[in-house]
């Protein structure tokens, strides 16, 4: 069976689901392709349960955190509940509300494998008692959002082992009294949160430090964090062996010699593009690779690309621009966009910060990682800038510096830094650490992406006493602009 619509969306999962909104409401007819779940890795694996799994030991810690409250905790983390609670934000692992809501939007969905198949030609395998394999072919634009799969290192044993991925991690029943970690990435230190916070005796091994991307204080004030819970947390180690045992138990030998036993171990190394069955060799690329796009999420060197006839876009994970869901949401809003206004003949804005290019993957993609403490960052870090060859200056200093954040927890430790680029005078980089400091992370997208100049941030005045006043005392630290000149 061969059906025409105007777009055919591979992957229905949050940037799948943000494309197809804004193609619908463009007035064009859509149809998105999937094979799992409606609302993909982010609603059922990934961030959704990830962050209802931390949410309440993070909640039991700030309210011990308080005189007065602390006293009036008198019991542990109840972690059935906890469970109780994810289950339900992940709607028992149903994807019923996020196709009906598909369907009240008008946008169209085939349930089943999607590949390409030549230009503008999509096979579906349809699932389960489906009538047959189902050609979609696109007047307008394909458009692949299919993300992202965990990696399993080639550590002999490992992959016989039966690991855990982030999968099971999110989706656990029962929490393992015991858990090796292998990663330092933002997996890790999320996990080894939620574990920790469970009590599971938890030992996160990782080749480096902990969150290598970001600032340096970063990894220190997490190492601490997930100490200061109880976990271990070793780096600088590898592990060259992975055995489970015949009663269940796995053994990790390190390339220091020494072992870790455990009764799961996770895997949190990274991830590998969902391409490797998308038909990809069909359209004169290689299958398992990242898709590589361009600041209007055009794939580059697909067949039938050339002369201007754009018709393959990629978007979210499966680019490898920025692994998170709100980067990807936001490429998905501007291809989206894109695609409607090409098919319209309307006018198209590619240019730096123009409505149709993701400019913000370059300079502005902000990340929260919710371990213990909160890290969060936008933009470029020092080490980034520099070597990127902006001349900067830095400015930083203790989070307590601003009275709110001594007011929100007795003991709070954390810092804030701003990378500022000289020439320029605008923030360019900015990184927090400690409880709670998620929400101030906008702020400081808001100012790299507007480009405002420091002089002018002055006149941004926090309110007092909030965690916010930080930013003053960030300008304090760069100087006032007269001792500047
Ligand atoms: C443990 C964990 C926690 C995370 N926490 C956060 C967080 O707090 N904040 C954040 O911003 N990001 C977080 N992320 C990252 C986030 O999950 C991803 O960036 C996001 O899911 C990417 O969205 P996507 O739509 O590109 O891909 P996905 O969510 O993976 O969706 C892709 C969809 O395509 C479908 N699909 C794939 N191939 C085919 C095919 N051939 N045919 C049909 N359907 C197909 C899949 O079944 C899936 O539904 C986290 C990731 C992990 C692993
Ligand atoms: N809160 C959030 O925003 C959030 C939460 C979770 C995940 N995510 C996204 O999901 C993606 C995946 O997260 P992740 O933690 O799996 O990846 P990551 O890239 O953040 O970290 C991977 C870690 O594994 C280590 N590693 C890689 N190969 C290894 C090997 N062979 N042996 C030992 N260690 C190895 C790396 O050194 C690094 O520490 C990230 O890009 C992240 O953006 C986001």
């Amino acid at each position: 069976m061969q059906r025409e619509v105007d777009v055919v969306i591979l992957g229905a999962g949050p940037v799948g689901e943000n494309i197809a909104d804004r193609v619908r409401a463009a007035g064009l007819e859509v149809v998105v392709v999937e094979h799992e779940l409606v609302g993909g890795e982010c609603s059922y694996w990934a961030c959704v349960p990830s962050k209802v799994l931390l949410r309440s030991a993070a909640a039991l810690r700030a309210a011990k955190r308080v005189p007065g409250a602390a006293e009036a905790v008198t019991g542990d983390l109840d972690v059935e509940a906890v469970l109780r609670r994810r289950d339900y934000w992940v709607s028992d692992w149903s994807d019923d509300g996020a196709a009906g809501w598909l369907a009240d939007a008008g946008i169209g969905l085939e349930r089943g494998h999607g590949r390409l198949d030549g230009v503008r030609r999509v096979v579906v395998s349809r699932d389960g008692d489906g009538d047959g394999d189902v050609t979609l072919v696109a007047r307008h634009a394909v458009i692949v959002a299919t993300g992202s799969d965990p990696v399993i290192p080639p550590i002999p044993g490992l992959a016989e082992a039966s690991p855990w991925t982030s999968r099971e991690a999110t989706s656990v029943e029962r929490p393992p009294a015991r858990l090796a970690i292998l990663g330092g990435g933002v997996v890790a230190c999320e996990m080894a949160t939620v574990f920790a916070g469970f009590g599971t005796e938890v030992v996160v091994l990782a080749r480096s430090g902990l969150l290598g991307g970001m600032e340096p204080f970063v990894g220190d004030a997490v190492t601490a964090g997930l100490r200061g819970l109880g976990a271990t947390v070793r780096t600088g180690v590898q592990a060259t062996l992975v055995e489970r045992t015949a009663d269940g138990e796995i053994v990790l030998t390190l390339d220091d010699g020494s072992t870790v036993v455990a009764d799961e171990v996770l895997v949190a190394t990274g991830r590998k593009p969902r391409t490797d069955a998308i038909g990809l060799e069909r359209v004169g690329l290689e299958p398992g690779s990242w898709l590589r796009v361009d600041d209007g999420l055009q794939v580059q060197g697909a067949d039938g690309d050339d002369g201007g006839a754009a018709w393959l876009y990629a978007a979210g994970d499966v680019n490898h621009r920025a692994l998170l869901t709100h980067q990807g949401k936001y490429q998905g809003r501007a291809v989206g966009d894109l695609v409607a206004a090409r098919a319209a003949g309307r006018p198209v804005d590619l240019g730096e910060w123009g409505v149709h290019a993701a400019t913000a993957d370059h300079a502005a993609v902000p990340q929260v990682v919710f371990a213990e403490p909160e890290a969060v960052a936008v933009g470029l870090t020092e080490a980034a800038a520099t070597k990127a060859g902006h001349a900067v200056r830095t400015a930083e200093v203790a989070m307590t510096s601003a009275s709110g954040a001594g007011i929100l927890a007795d003991g709070y430790e954390g810092r804030a830094k701003l990378v500022i680029d000289d020439e320029r005078g605008t923030v360019i980089g900015a990184t927090f650490t400690g409880q709670d400091v998620a929400e101030l992370l906008h702020a400081a997208t808001v100012a790299i992406v507007g480009e405002v100049p420091v002089e002018r941030l002055w006149h941004a005045v926090p309110s007092f006493p909030t965690m916010s006043e930080v930013w003053l005392r960030l300008l304090e630290a760069d100087g006032r602009p007269e001792a500047r000149a």
